[in-house]
């Protein structure tokens, strides 16, 4: 069984060119003029790209007493029809609770997954066992990046001396941390002053999360990865002291990746200050949303490459849940959705205004992470032999956002009423017809675990480099005698 996708042109990372695409066996099989196939997909007048891939969902997630609403149904069914076709979810062990263990339980959520997915695996606490278990982890289960959280204190977060010793661990693993950068001692200091002043609203989650707290642990997070000889991944670089510190790191020689988010990009800290308090809380997330000169710094940053990636961080909440928060906002489930909208909205506000060429939105949405996470080009290419993912997009489809016809399973949506431009005609994931002119065909458990090999380039060229620049002891020919 093959199919054909006819008439496009297609779009790389690197290159645009008119040529048909045929698909065979779950692979791309041919690239060029005149080729024929069972099937036939029509991309007149559409650009024919890799899948969207989303490095940062959160489906079905335990957190601050709830559990996110999108789980792996409903949260893939969502990114196919925005044009991706694999997420990276987290696993998350509850503090005490073994790697192994916590990858089993979402093994078992991620069954019902429509398109591909992978982990990350996270570090939630430290022990021999999570030290030990860490290589199983690499080695049998596929997974090469360990998540590590600044903050959420008594809850998520790490301290310095935990984080330290785990990413001295993925260095000799050839694997790559990745850090949530907020000091979440002095969040947690902000929290209870803002809340013992009666500012118990939403807005005083965005005043408890000043860019400062971010800044100051991405610089933090860059130094010890830079002691402990191993790359760095910033996951929601959120505003200009996150980024700065991510660019004079990458100025420095240093591997560091940072990852915007579509909503850090296009929804600002006004949302906050709404009169209406669900409208407000529904857009609570850490970081917050910044105000428009931090946007900037992010879309420049995408544009001169000191940001890699834009993800969605997506982790949605129903109203009833934010409702929990009512009277403390420090009990706002953290967290908003984007997954359907991630890539309408970035070629929208992005390519759209001139601010990305096709190019870089194909990079940023799905190479560059293809290549960080060591699977490139298997996924994050259109090239013969790669995973057919493919995202046929229709530039001259447009739509207004609303919750009513989204497929996610929260009950609105933090980019209602936005007019996008740029929609999926044809969505392939592994030479399946995921979305067909614009209608999502769903599978459920077609989704497959993608395992991720460690030591990617990254990891073997900064090892090498830091094994010739380690400190040596000096043989010398004569020593003294004490002086004592
Ligand atoms: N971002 C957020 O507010 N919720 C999801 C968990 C996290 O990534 O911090
Ligand atoms: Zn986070
Ligand atoms: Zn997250």
């Amino acid at each position: 069984m093959s199919t054909v996708i006819k008439n496009g042109t297609i779009v790389t990372a690197d290159l645009t060119y008119e040529a048909d695409v045929l698909v065979e066996d779950g692979k791309i099989a041919q690239i060029g003029s005149g080729l024929k196939g069972d099937d036939t997909l029509d991309a007149t007048g559409c650009y024919v790209m890799p899948g969207g891939i989303d490095p940062h969902t959160h489906m079905e997630m335990p957190f601050m007493g709830t559990f996110s609403t999108d789980d792996f149904e409903s949260g893939t069914r969502a990114a196919l029809a925005g044009g991706t076709t694999m997420c990276v979810d987290f696993a998350l062990p509850q503090p005490g609770q073994g790697l192994l263990d916590a990858i089993q339980q979402w093994d078992n959520k991620s069954a019902q997954a429509h398109c591909d997915y992978s982990f990350h695996m996270a570090i939630t606490w430290w022990s021999e066992q999570v030290f030990n278990e860490m290589e199983t982890v690499v080695k049998e289960k596929g997974i090469n990046t360990f998540k590590h959280f600044m903050a959420y204190k008594g809850a998520l977060m790490v301290n310095d001396d935990e984080m330290f010793a785990s990413f001295k661990r993925c260095s000799e693993l050839g694997a790559m941390p990745l850090v949530h950068a907020e000091n979440g001692d002095v969040v947690a200091d902000l929290q209870a002053k803002f809340m013992a002043e009666g500012n118990n609203g939403p807005e005083a989650h965005a005043y408890s999360r000043p860019p400062e707290v971010e800044g100051e642990a991405t610089n933090r997070a860059i130094m010890i990865a830079d002691m402990a000889g191993v790359p760095l991944y910033v996951v929601h670089t959120s505003c200009e002291e996150s980024h700065e510190a991510i660019r004079r790191a990458r100025m420095q020689g240093k591997r560091v990746y940072g990852e915007p988010l579509i909503q850090h990009l296009t929804l600002d800290d006004s949302e906050y200050f709404s009169d209406d308090w669900d409208h407000s809380a529904r857009r609570v997330m850490s970081p917050p949303f910044r105000n428009k000169k931090h946007q900037d710094s992010l879309w420049a940053g995408l544009q001169s490459g000191s940001l890699s990636v834009v993800a969605t961080d997506h982790c949605a909440f129903s109203t009833e849940q934010k409702r929990m928060g009512v009277g403390d906002f420090t009990k706002i489930p953290n967290g908003t959705g984007g997954l359907e909208d991630r890539i309408p909205m970035l070629w929208t506000y992005g390519v759209g205004t001139g601010r990305l060429t096709p190019n870089e939105f194909v990079a940023v949405t799905s190479t560059n992470i293809a290549k960080i996470l060591n699977i490139y080009p298997c996924k994050g290419a259109i090239m013969v032999g790669a995973d057919a993912d493919i995202l046929v997009l229709d530039p001259a489809k447009e739509k207004t956002i609303s919750a009513k016809t989204q497929e996610s399973a929260i009950d609105y949506n933090v980019f209602e009423g936005k007019h996008v431009k740029g929609l999926p005609r044809y969505v392939l994931n592994r030479g399946r017809l995921a979305v067909d002119d614009g209608k999502v065909i769903p599978k459920e458990g077609y989704g497959s675990f993608i395992k991720r090999p460690a030591n990617g380039p990254v990891n073997r060229a900064l090892s090498t480099w830091k094994e010739l620049t380690a400190p040596r002891k000096v043989e010398r020919s004569g020593i003294p005698a004490s002086g004592v």
